[in-house]
């Protein structure tokens, strides 16, 4: 029997937060093809950033003597880290869909839904039934799904994405990371912290190439250090290691890398092959994203979409922006507000860590634009000296004419803090004058590195 509901989500990860009590009054469906909370809650950001803290820890111990402070790693309990993040994050999984299921005005369906029509959605439930739906107005929030080379799953050598690499029972000693973004360096930084040897195989010259060059170059450099680069490398053939265990991989080189376990992190597709979106009236874009209007409209009245699905950043910060621009719209369609995609920052929780915000230098150039850069050392401050850095930067780009930054690009320790305020002056349009004079920095905080910069920045009426 088909229902009907006012509402329909498909994916309980950003699209769950869309049950604002403006639906108190009327019938919603939430509908997860997979663990329930989506990606960000179960195999994305928080499991992550728990390791990553761990893997900090780690390396501070390591690093100790250089302070005078000397101390040994014992050992690191991967058993009992793994644990400690999923025995948090598991039952709040299943507390978000007991909420649902058993929700006054919510229903939790539990399958993969795919349109069959306009706002109808059939969805193959996961215990084998079938339950098809109507909705006035659908939202689709079906994130994103890890995207593997045929040159690995044709091999059928085992492999782990970072869905499942997490959840390993033991650590290997060899690990092989495929590709150089985000989580090539986030998880890389974790194994290696914890002892593994990692090898990094990237197709371009640098890891995390989205960055500015300076720091992309920068981190690259430091990676080297740590862990196995392979820069510029291919990789043309996988095979399973010597005596069936493991992992070959062949590189253009002619070069062969050997692993325990083969991670693969070559980027995440918008997860919409198997949605009916033909039947359901909605417009893809070449890179495979669900095309949406300034208010998160889809091309199928009734229908919106936000997050990975649809949105040009894959961050979780961006999708809950977006989950909050469409709450408000879904109820107010005489007052449709705009998503929320200018001065979007990321960082990427690695080693070291980095964060960014607007254009890069290269960016500038491209487009001709005016621009003045500064790059402040944190070792040129008083607290970089109490931690002996000699390789963190803050690189900041600003327009000289109009005194407003056009870009900010933090690597080394706290980044992903110390941006915060580079971001709010963006947001609001503050001068860089403003930024640097017009407010107290706590001396001798490592945040003197950013008012450094700012105050070094050569503007045509200089802060
Ligand atoms: C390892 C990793 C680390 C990350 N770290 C960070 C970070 O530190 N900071 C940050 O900002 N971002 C991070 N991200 C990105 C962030 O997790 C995503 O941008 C965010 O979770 C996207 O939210 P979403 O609601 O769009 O999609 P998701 O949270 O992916 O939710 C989509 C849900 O829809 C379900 N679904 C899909 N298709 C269907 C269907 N047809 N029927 C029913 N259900 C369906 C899926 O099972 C999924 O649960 C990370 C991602 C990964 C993989
Ligand atoms: N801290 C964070 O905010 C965070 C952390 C993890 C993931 N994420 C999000 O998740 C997304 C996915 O992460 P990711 O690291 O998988 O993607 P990514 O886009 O960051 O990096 C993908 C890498 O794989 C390489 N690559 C692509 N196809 C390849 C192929 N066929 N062979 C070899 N290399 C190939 C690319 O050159 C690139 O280096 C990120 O773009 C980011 O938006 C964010």
């Amino acid at each position: 029997m088909t229902q009907h509901f006012d509402l329909a989500i498909i994916g309980s990860g950003s699209g769950n937060s869309l049950v604002t009590p403006d639906f108190d009054d009327k019938r919603v469906a939430v509908i997860e093809g997979g663990t329930f909370g989506g990606t960000c809650l179960n195999v994305g950001c928080i499991p992550t950033k728990v390791f990553v803290y761990a893997a900090d820890m780690a390396r501070d111990v390591r690093e100790a003597g250089r302070y005078g402070v000397d101390a040994t790693l014992d050992g690191v309990r991967w058993a009992d880290v793994r644990d400690r993040v999923f025995g948090r994050i598991d039952p709040i999984s299943e507390g978000g869909r007991r909420w649902r299921a058993d929700g006054p005005n919510t229903t939790a369906l539990l399958g993969h839904a795919r349109f069959t029509g306009d706002r109808t959605l059939t969805v193959d439930l996961a215990d084998g039934g079938q339950q098809t739906l109507t909705a006035d107005q659908v939202v689709v929030a079906a994130g994103a799904h890890p995207v593997v080379p045929e040159v690995v799953t044709e091999s059928g050598v085992p492999f782990h994405t970072s869905d499942t690499i997490m959840r390993i029972d033991a650590l290997p000693e060899r690990l092989a990371i495929l590709g150089g973004g985000f989580i090539a360096a986030e998880m890389a930084h974790v194994f290696a912290s914890f002892g593994v040897h990692v090898t990094v195989v990237a197709r371009s010259s640098t890891l995390l190439r989205h960055l500015d060059t300076d720091i992309a170059q920068r981190f690259t450099d430091l990676a080297r250090e740590q862990w196995d680069v392979r820069t510029g490398a291919t990789v043309a053939r996988v095979e399973p290691g010597s005596g069936g265990a493991g992992v070959r991989l062949h590189l253009d080189s002619s070069a062969v890398v050997d692993a325990d376990l083969l991670l693969v992190a070559t980027g995440r597709r918008p997860s919409t092959a198997d949605l009916g979106v033909e039947a359901g009236g909605l417009r893809l874009l070449d890179d495979g994203r669900i095309e949406v209007d300034e208010h998160g409209r889809t091309s199928a009245p009734g229908v919106w979409a936000l997050g990975d699905v649809s949105a040009p950043y894959q961050l979780k910060h961006v999708a809950n922006a977006e989950a909050r621009t469409i709450a408000h719209n879904l109820v107010h369609p005489d007052d449709l507000r705009r998503l929320p995609l200018e001065h979007v920052p990321s960082g990427v929780f690695s080693h070291p860590q980095i964060a960014t915000v607007g254009l890069t230098e290269a960016e500038c150039i491209d487009q001709g634009r005016a621009h003045v850069t500064k790059v402040q050392a944190y070792g040129d401050t008083a607290y970089g000296w109490a931690m002996e850095d000699t390789t963190s930067v803050c690189k900041l780009v600003a327009d000289p004419t109009t005194g407003l930054l056009l870009g900010a690009h933090l690597m080394g320790p706290q980044a992903t803090t110390l941006i915060q305020p580079l971001v709010q002056g963006m947001a609001f349009g503050t001068p860089v004058r403003d930024l640097a004079r017009g407010q107290y920095w706590i001396h001798p905080a490592l945040a003197e590195v950013v008012e450094n910069a700012l105050l070094g920045l050569e503007l045509d009426a200089p802060a």
